[in-house]
């Protein structure tokens, strides 16, 4: 079972290797199930055509072999990258398929001329939209075989006429319903996409690529979500900033430098509560917001983390670095200015630096 869905994820992304965009990747994706649902709506209505033991409905499953047989030709122009070729090729199978089946067997009498109101739509979303002449080409052609077929329909061989009127209609409803199923599966892939993009394009416009923490714009919204919540709060807000970082990376490199940094975030990580606000506001500067903060507990808090990064040293090939941290911090009740706040901490920041680092100043505001 497991190598079943390995086996199905592989298909269906085949040829994503050289989509230079999440769209693209959209895109091939859809035109990958697009040959699956191709494959299965021919092997599942010859399979029912069996079942009615129509000669004539038989002989139109078995027409139908050589272009179930050229699909995976669609997977192979896609897995060697030619994506647009890809596009192209399984719109003229399924083209080329369904016209053939009309004209032979089927007639109009099944129906199966919907599918090129499908045909129509689909390419749609297919192409992009730089390649809009394709799928205009791909519309107008598939809308005047609709037409054409429907105003003056075709006649099928005259075994199909043999069908019962409840065989028939049952039939019927399963095309249609099948071009139905083929658009809300492809429009239902077509969101889950653009879902997960949005989802990965706030992360990243959030997201400090170092450390994965917030950074400092976001960490600013998040605060003044926060202080909308309710009027009167304890809250507390800490800057962070390494001592004597330039040491680092003097010694060790920009590398050492980045290490360190990821190291820092780790302990800070570690060191908030859930309902805690965490960013890297700058170089070596970090900030917190504390909620429900008295002046005694936000000091017991500082005085723990400096600890910790004092009882973490940071090794680097094989070399010790001592990492100590100066802390300025800022009480308030959410009614106060956040730039004020923030300047107020970073006072509080520049006196814990001044009286000798490794320490942290509280200032408070009302
Ligand atoms: N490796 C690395 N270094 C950074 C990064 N961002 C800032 N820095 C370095 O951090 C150092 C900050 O130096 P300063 O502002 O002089 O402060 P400091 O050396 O930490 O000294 P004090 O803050 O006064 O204790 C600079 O050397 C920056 O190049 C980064 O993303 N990676």
């Amino acid at each position: 079972m497991p190598n079943l869905a390995s086996l199905f994820l592989k298909l269906l992304t085949l040829g994503c290797q050289h989509s230079s965009s999440k769209t693209l990747e959209r895109k091939v994706i859809q035109v990958n199930l697009g040959v699956m649902v191709s494959a299965t709506t021919i092997l599942t209505f010859d399979f029912l055509f069996y079942l009615t033991g129509n000669g004539a409905l038989i002989y139109s499953g078995l027409i139908q072999t050589p272009f179930l047989l050229l699909l995976p030709t669609v997977w192979w122009l896609n897995h060697t990258g030619r994506l647009f070729l890809a596009r192209w090729a399984i719109f003229i199978i399924v083209i080329s398929d369904t016209t053939s089946t009309l004209l032979l067997a089927q007639g109009t009498q099944l129906l199966i001329h919907y599918y090129f109101l499908l045909f129509a739509i689909i390419p749609a979303a297919f192409f992009e939209i730089s390649q809009w002449r394709s799928s205009a080409i791909l519309f107008i052609t598939n809308l005047s075989l609709y037409f054409f077929f429907q105003l003056n329909g075709w006649e099928a061989l005259p075994e199909i006429y043999e069908l019962q009127a409840q065989q028939l209609n049952l039939l019927r409803v399963i095309m249609v319903g099948s071009s139905v199923f083929t658009i809300i599966l492809l429009l239902l892939i077509s969101e889950r996409y653009s879902e997960r993009n949005e989802i990965f394009l706030e992360k990243l416009a959030n997201t400090d690529p170092l450390t994965s923490l917030n950074n400092r714009r976001h960490f600013i919204d998040n605060v003044q979500q926060q202080l909308a919540k309710k009027l009167d709060q304890n809250l507390a807000l800490a800057i962070i900033d390494i001592d004597h970082f330039k040491q680092i990376n003097d010694t060790g490199g920009h590398d050492a430098g980045d290490e360190a940094l990821k190291h820092i975030s780790q302990i800070l990580s570690k060191h908030v509560g859930e309902k805690e606000l965490l960013a890297r506001i700058g170089g070596e500067e970090f900030a917190i917001l504390y909620i429900e903060s008295t002046a005694e507990l936000a000091t017991k808090k500082g005085d723990a983390l400096l600890r910790q990064f004092e009882n973490t040293p940071f090794y680097y090939f094989e070399k010790e670095y001592k990492i100590t941290a100066s802390i300025g911090l800022c009480l308030f009740t959410g009614q106060q200015d956040l730039d004020q706040v923030m300047r107020e901490a970073d006072e509080a920041l520049y006196q814990a630096k001044e009286g000798g680092r490794n320490r942290q100043k509280i200032k408070k505001i009302a």
